[in-house]
């Protein structure tokens, strides 16, 4: 079974951007309870979590600006955020993705930029260690899922469903269905449906022309041992021919020599 083990939170919400602010939470098994006064917390570290493995911020937060420390709390212009998480897949190994992200006041609209990320790989039998520095988002969400066993969709509307969100069972249909195909994997499975019908169809309208091909070559095939069998009726015929031919030359040859010699007769005659 695949769990979190360990969760890292500095530069969130109501948790301080300092060296010294850094919360740490080491999950349980089997069960971690996470309990609090109001607005100790208890929301940002689901909402972490969730960040964490999906990579996705909490709604309301104004694409992610409202996740971070406010800055404004210290007059400072930016902001540093970073959650580092530590899951264990279902063999063991243990996946630590570090997200971090800054936000900052110049202007009027305060900017959220996620920066660089990094994930790491032990293998729980060799301790190995694969880290991938700089990487692409879209990776460190595929690798902590993978980690997880559970696809994103699951993740963010089912086991980390932010309490804002948790009313979606009750969106309209179309919203609905959009958020059951995304946890039921059905988009997935249609695209692929659809990529295989229109595999089939290209080859069956690939079949239909070589079975065209087929009938056409079949015909010439068929000339062609006709043709064949007419050759070998020729050249017996021509073999029969040959003989006769050399048969009468034979017997001309006789003949030709009486000629020759009535003819050298009558010439002294
Ligand atoms: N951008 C921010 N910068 C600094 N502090 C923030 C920011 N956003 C929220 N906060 C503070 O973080 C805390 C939010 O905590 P959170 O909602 O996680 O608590 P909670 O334990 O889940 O509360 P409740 O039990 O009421 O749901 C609040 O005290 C809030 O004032």
């Amino acid at each position: 079974m695949s769990t979190i083990n360990k969760l890292e939170i500095r530069g969130i919400r109501s948790f301080g951007v300092e060296r010294g602010d850094v919360q740490q939470i080491n999950f349980r098994s089997p069960l971690t309870l996470i309990v609090g006064q109001n607005g100790c917390g208890k929301t940002t570290i689901i909402e972490c979590l969730k960040y964490g493995l999906t990579g996705e911020v909490p709604p309301g937060t104004h694409r992610g600006v409202g996740f971070v420390h406010d800055p404004k709390i210290f007059n400072t212009v930016e902001s540093l955020g970073q959650v580092k998480l530590m899951v264990k897949d279902f063999t063991g190994n243990t996946v630590t993705a570090i997200r971090s992200m800054k936000i900052t006041h110049k202007g009027k609209n305060p900017k959220f930029e996620t920066m660089d990320s990094t994930i790491t790989m032990e293998n729980a039998n060799t301790k190995d260690k694969v880290t991938m520095t700089r990487s692409r988002v879209a990776d460190i969400n595929n690798e902590m899922c993978d980690a997880m066993g559970v696809s994103k969709a699951i993740l963010n509307n089912v086991i980390f469903c932010h309490q804002e969100d948790s009313c979606w069972p009750l969106e309209e249909p179309k919203e609905l269905k959009k958020k059951f195909d995304a946890i039921f994997g059905t988009t997935e499975y249609n695209r692929v449906i659809d990529k295989l019908i229109k595999i089939s169809k290209d080859y069956n309208e690939k079949l239909k022309e070589k079975m065209g091909d087929l009938k056409l070559l079949q015909n010439v095939k068929s000339q062609a041992e006709s043709k064949q069998l007419q050759l070998e009726d020729g050249n017996r015929k021509l073999a029969k021919l040959n003989q006769t031919i050399g048969d009468l030359e034979s017997d001309i040859k006789p003949i030709q020599s009486k000629l020759e010699q009535l003819a050298l007769v009558e010439r002294q005659y």
